[in-house]
């Protein structure tokens, strides 16, 4: 290509792998962060407003000029030393540029690419929901077995023997557990805006566990996040109260060859988005019935994962635990967690989520209402930017020969999920 009758610089190829918190990676249609002001090395974060210089002002060139820039893909893999491998996934041309506040408040440049026409089709993991469609409506839906499991707003339904359960929306409390009385909470008026003056966000550290991004983004995974609750002065669009809204992306149950029922989403779920709350009937573990097999159960492990337990990733403890908040130490609930949600005879779509070795989904307790911890919400959080009609999956965080039959031998599950660091058994 001959380029004195440019304007330079011009740029060349761009590299998608996940090193921008305001990268949109929609596969054919990309929304690509500029360069600049970001702490690469450490947390990935945006730290300084970025400049129209280097490659920023090479890709307005692109623009103006109409020079396509070739998009290479990195893709996290196992197998590689660099834990990655990279892929050239063709010529794109830039549509349009802006300067926005980016997720972490500071001025970013976007550019929306969109793949140039005729080219080979994009095949790798990554993109590769790009095969599937989503329906233009419900009817298009071959072998659809429920519109709408959720009971629409009542938030109440039998979706049939399919499934067998109650879908409910709101956390059940079974006979004999007595949840905690509400926390007094903060007097912010409308919303919460200064996390120094705010009691509730004060709880989490120095600053809101969450951006106020795409209605509500969690920073980073935290022992516990502290929201605002029934006792505050502020109301439900605050921040702090992200994890409270509901369901906000349209998720699908769908079925699996080998791992019965799971879900996606039809929507493109930013990282750090909510996706959903783990819904069931809170009860005693103790109180579990132990002879029928019961695939729906979640302990409320947060106190063992403070702790790092038993295995669990012990989670960054940037907030010291207020002494007034039960942290259990004096229950010897040290080992064995004390209450569970059992999701197998009412519950919502967080039931049907798979468990992966390598998930796009993490585990995140949220106290909202009251400071048990033991009692603590189990709030599940897109870990990833999850591209739309990829399958959301957790891990289950079980360790190996931890699982108990009711003869009280050991029992073994084959785990499915098909990461390349597959651990092979679920338990
Ligand atoms: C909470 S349920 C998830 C929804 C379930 N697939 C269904 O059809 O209702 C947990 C059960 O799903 C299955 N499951 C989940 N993840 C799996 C995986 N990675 N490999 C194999 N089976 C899995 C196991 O039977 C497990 O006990």
């Amino acid at each position: 290509m001959e380029y004195s009758s440019y304007t330079l610089p011009l740029a060349v190829s761009i590299v998608l792998s996940g090193q921008y918190e305001d990268d949109l990676d929609n596969c054919e249609d990309v929304v690509y962060t500029g360069q600049g002001g970001n702490n690469l090395l450490g947390n990935k974060r945006q730290i300084r407003d970025q400049v129209m210089e280097r490659g920023n002002l090479g890709l307005k060139n692109c623009m103006e000029q109409c020079v396509p820039v070739r998009v290479v893909r990195g893709h996290q893999s196992a197998s590689s030393y660099v834990g990655k491998v990279y892929t050239y996934d063709g010529l794109y041309k830039v549509v349009n540029y802006w300067a926005e506040k980016g997720v972490s408040g500071f001025t970013v440049y976007k550019y929306r690419l969109k793949r140039l026409e005729g080219q080979p089709l994009l095949t790798t993991n990554q993109v590769q929901y790009a095969r599937g469609r989503i329906p233009n409506s419900i009817s298009e839906m071959r072998g659809l077995v429920c519109e709408d499991i959720t009971g629409g707003p009542r938030g109440y339904s039998h979706p049939g023997d399919q499934f067998g359960f109650t879908y409910c929306k709101f956390i059940q409390v079974a006979k004999g557990v007595e949840l905690p009385r509400n926390a007094t909470g903060c007097d912010c008026k409308d919303t919460c805006r200064d996390p120094k003056s705010c009691a509730c966000v004060r709880l989490n550290g120095s600053d809101f566990p969450y951006v106020h991004r795409d209605g509500g983004r969690l920073v980073e995974p935290k022992a516990v996040v502290f929201e605002c609750g029934p006792n505050c002065g502020c109301g439900p669009g605050c921040v702090n109260r992200t994890s409270q809204r509901g369901l906000k992306y349209r998720l699908e149950v769908f079925r699996t060859p080998k791992k019965g029922w799971a879900v996606r989403s039809w929507d493109y779920i930013p990282s750090g988005a909510p996706v959903c709350e783990y819904i069931g009937l809170l009860m005693k573990t103790d109180e579990i019935d132990t002879v029928s097999e019961n695939n729906y159960i979640f302990d409320i492990d947060c106190l063992q994962t403070m702790k790092g337990l038993d295995g669990r990733e012990r989670r960054l403890r940037d907030v010291s635990i207020p002494t007034y908040v039960d942290n259990g130490d004096d229950h010897n609930s040290d080992s064995v967690p004390e209450y569970c949600i059992d999701a197998g005879s009412t519950g919502n779509v967080a039931r049907f989520i798979n468990h992966s070795c390598q998930p796009n989904l993490f585990v995140q307790c949220v106290l909202s209402s009251h400071h048990d911890i033991k009692l603590a919400r189990v709030v599940l959080f897109a870990a990833d930017n999850i591209p739309p009609l990829k399958e959301l999956t957790y891990d289950y965080g079980y360790a190996l020969d931890s699982v108990m039959g009711p003869d009280g031998k050991i029992r073994q599950m084959a785990c499915h999920c098909g990461a390349a660091d597959c651990r092979k058994r679920l338990f």
